[in-house]
């Protein structure tokens, strides 16, 4: 074998996980290899603010100077690299729960959160089919330890003790269907889900994927609510699959390196109410009105290409898995002391009139610690003209959510 044959990919953070095969792990046939120096400029995002924040006054970041900043991160990334790279055991022993592990997205979600050095336990829950991919889990040898439970009667035991839990249950769309059409179905099962967490782990951060995302968080906000244990900085929408798309589409458009393009994106998870502020991309690169028509509807449209491609076998999968792993990661270490987390995520917040919008924050160990304001200041007349015409929807898909959740209440 090769001594330098390497195979190892990032899911997004300043972390990677790689199997190496050579000089480092003659010994040891899978490491967990930091890679954080590299990573620096390979953040895809979730650093990216790092630059936007040192070029602004107003940023979050107050008067850390950029290079002060570079420092520390790698100098940290040396210690991780030093201190990580020889051994098997989890880095932090979070526990994680995934619901609706056995789906589409659950399989190679679970797949990637089983690499992460920060994991100690995942906890797979599915109405069914969940025993043989656990099983199939489990032979990988990483650190953290699979285990599986099967129909409402177990989903107690999968949330106990949990940190994260991550819900993509419910049904995907098929060719000519909205993600609102996902309504009837999905709403029960999120208000069923999250009953449960509120049970269980009412501390833990909730990732929710399952569509309507822009419906389904606030009726999981609503049900945290009836239970009293509803804690806004804590509940997040995933739309890091939008930021994800609107990165690669940006790179490809401009031929960027791949790896430096972060482009955040507000708003909510549903055609028009997906607002990629290309003004804000970093690097700083001009669009002509044209490119920004065209990618703007590409990264909206970008759910539904894939619905299409599918013909009627289920929606993005792989690159939700992919962006999934990637938000739980950066909750994972903000939950473990990182004071540099930042993602894009449908929260409760008070940005914009709405209740409830995505935006990129600042994650700490207690969840949502700030708003980045900065990157709704200065749009285009385009952005500003888009961020108004998105608000109707989304504050209908907010309101219809929010009833559902109130109309149950009721009639329980
Ligand atoms: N937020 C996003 O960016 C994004 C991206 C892609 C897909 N999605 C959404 O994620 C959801 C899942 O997509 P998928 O492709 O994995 O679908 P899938 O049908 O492949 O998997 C869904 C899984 O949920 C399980 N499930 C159903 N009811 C459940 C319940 N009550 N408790 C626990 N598990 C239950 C099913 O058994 C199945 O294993 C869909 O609603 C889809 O629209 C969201
Ligand atoms: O488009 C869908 O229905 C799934 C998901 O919301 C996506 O953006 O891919």
């Amino acid at each position: 074998m090769a001594a330098s044959s390497a195979a190892t990919f990032s899911i997004g953070t300043n972390v990677s996980f790689g199997c190496k095969v050579g000089s480092l792990s003659q010994s040891k046939p899978f490491g967990v290899r930091f890679n954080s120096q590299n990573s620096l400029k390979s953040f895809s995002g979730l650093k990216a603010v790092t630059s936007v924040s040192c070029e602004s006054d107003s940023s979050f970041l107050g008067k850390e100077t950029s290079a002060a900043l570079r420092g520390s991160i790698a100098l940290k990334a040396q210690k991780e690299n030093q201190s990580y790279q020889y051994h098997l055991q989890p880095q932090a022993a979070f526990k994680v729960a995934i619901l609706g592990a056995a789906g589409g997205i659950g399989q190679p979600l679970a797949l990637l959160i089983k690499m992460s050095p920060l994991v100690s336990a995942l906890h797979l829950y599915d109405i069914a089919n969940v025993k043989g991919v656990a099983a199939d889990l489990s032979h990988c040898n990483t650190p953290s330890q699979v285990l599986d439970f099967t129909g409402a009667s177990e989903l107690g035991s999968a949330l106990k003790g949990v940190d994260v839990v991550v819900i993509p249950a419910g049904v995907p769309r098929k060719p000519g269907m909205t993600r609102d059409d996902l309504f009837n179905i999905n709403a029960g099962i999120v208000k069923n889900l999250i009953e449960a967490v509120a049970d269980n782990c009412p501390d833990a951060f909730i990732h929710i994927i399952s569509n309507p995302v822009n419906s389904t968080v606030p009726i999981a906000a609503e049900i945290l609510k009836q239970k009293g244990v509803f804690d806004p900085k804590k509940l997040f929408g995933v739309s890091t699959l939008d930021v994800v798309r609107a990165n690669t589409f940006v790179a490809q458009k401009k031929n960027l390196k791949l790896i430096d393009v972060d482009v955040p994106v507000v708003g909510g998870h549903a055609g028009i109410t997906i607002l990629p502020l290309l003004s804000k991309t970093k690097p700083s690169v001009s669009f002509t009105d044209e490119e920004v028509q065209e990618l703007t509807v590409r990264i909206q449209n970008a759910g539904t290409e894939v619905v299409e491609a599918k013909a009627g076998t289920g929606s993005a999968t792989l690159s939700m898995a992919y962006a999934a792993a990637r938000f739980v990661e950066s909750s994972l270490r903000a939950l473990d002391g990182d004071g540099d987390v930042y993602e894009c995520s449908y929260v409760q917040s008070d940005l914009t009139e709405l209740p409830y919008f995505a935006s990129r924050i600042k994650i700490g160990k207690k969840g949502v610690e700030a708003f980045i304001t900065s990157d709704l200041q200065g749009l285009t007349e385009y952005e500003q003209k888009a961020l108004e015409a998105l608000k109707p929807e989304l504050k209908s898909s907010i309101e219809k959510g929010i009833a559902f959740a109130n109309k149950q209440a009721v009639a329980a």
